[in-house]
């Protein structure tokens, strides 16, 4: 029996590569389109080792109309798309903000026209909790009202999910969306074939604490202590990412099967929120490694605390979670002691 294809954009990023893996898994064929601007074709390397089998990929832009079409020509019969490829770095985003705007919401516009010529009638998004910003309380759930992003990343977030929202209402629509809004993800695949793979410096918490630990820097610098948290500093919720590929799978499921309503959004997280002092001390226990560590100033911009609500995410989307922040982070280290220094 033929596997149903799925187009993956950004299939070669860290999210993505792990949702190719879980899709192939189970059942489907992913077709993974990315243009390398953020990942690197090892991921694609260690996907092929742990599937034993090769992924078809589309080395292209998805801003770029023509070469879209061309893919969608070429491999005939697509039945939804996983549409992870995006920029999403929010400090770069405050840098480059015409960049943001056009690589994910000029992005995702040029794939809705495409989609449409060719009949294509699912679509998974990648959205973010950043569109809650800094919500009046927790755990925040899917009617959590959203806040105006304080950045030029999370803006594009909420704009995709407007237009996507806009679409579903129109008259004879026929494309069937979900939202889904990651908290966290961290970790790596249980095989360390597959990975985080950040470019230059770490921005996010566990590669800077993986790389601290392996030495190739000297301290994690936690951002702030005298926050109004438990121990002052901020509180997220850490999603492995096998989990959150999974969610995927589950969602592409659901669109086909045509469940649900035209539009839908879930959160994707443990439903549980852990301090940055929590994260550094379970790595800790996980792992056996010492953490160098200090307190410094809180970074501009980060929200105090966030975590999910996941009743819906288990309830109608019948998702949750089943690794442990310990787990995570173990396998953060695996992964990370397979890069060397
Ligand atoms: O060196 C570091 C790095 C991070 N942190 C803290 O660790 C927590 C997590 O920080 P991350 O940068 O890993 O992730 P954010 O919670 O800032 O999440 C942001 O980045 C994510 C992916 O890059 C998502 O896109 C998300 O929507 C966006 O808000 C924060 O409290 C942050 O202050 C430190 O203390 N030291």
């Amino acid at each position: 029996m033929s596997r149903t294809k799925i187009l993956v954009t950004g299939g070669a990023g860290y999210i993505g590569s792990h949702a190719v893996v879980e899709l192939y898994e189970a059942g489907f064929q992913p077709i993974i389109v990315d243009n390398f601007s953020n990942s690197q074709e090892s991921a694609l390397r260690g996907v092929e080792e742990i599937l034993g089998v090769r992924v078809p990929l589309h080395r292209i832009d998805c801003n770029d109309a023509e070469a879209l079409r061309a893919v969608f020509a070429e491999e005939g019969s697509l039945r939804g798309v996983i549409h992870f490829a995006a920029s999403k770095a929010v400090g770069e985003s405050l840098q480059k903000p015409l960049e943001y705007y056009q690589n994910n919401v000029g992005s995702l516009l040029t794939l809705l026209q495409v989609m449409r010529e060719f009949g294509v009638e699912a679509l998974v998004f990648s959205s973010s909790c950043t569109v809650y910003g800094i919500p009046d309380a927790l755990p925040v759930t899917e009617q959590t009202p959203t806040k105006k992003a304080n950045s030029p990343y999370g803006a594009t977030k909420q704009m995709c999910e407007d237009i996507l929202r806009d679409v579903a209402a129109a008259p004879g629509n026929t494309l069937r969306t979900i939202l889904l809004r990651y908290f966290n993800p961290i970790g790596a695949h249980a095989s360390a074939k597959i990975g985080e793979l950040p470019l230059g410096v770490p921005q996010n918490l566990i590669p800077y604490v993986t790389q601290t630990a392996a030495g190739i820097r000297e301290q994690l610098t936690v951002y702030g202590d005298t926050y109004d948290t438990p121990d002052g500093t901020n509180i997220r919720d850490y999603v492995h990412v096998v989990d959150l590929a999974k969610a995927h799978v589950v969602a592409v499921q659901r669109l086909l099967d045509k469940q649900g309503e035209t539009v839908e959004t879930f959160n994707v997280g443990t439903g549980r929120g852990n301090s940055v002092l929590e994260v550094v001390h379970a790595f800790e226990r996980a792992t056996g490694q010492k953490l160098n560590y200090k307190i410094g100033p809180a970074r501009a911009g980060d929200v105090p605390a966030i975590y999910a609500d996941v009743t819906k995410s288990v309830e109608v989307l019948g998702f949750q979670t089943t690794t442990t922040l310990e787990e995570s982070l173990a396998s953060a280290w695996k992964w990370q002691q397979t890069l060397g220094k």
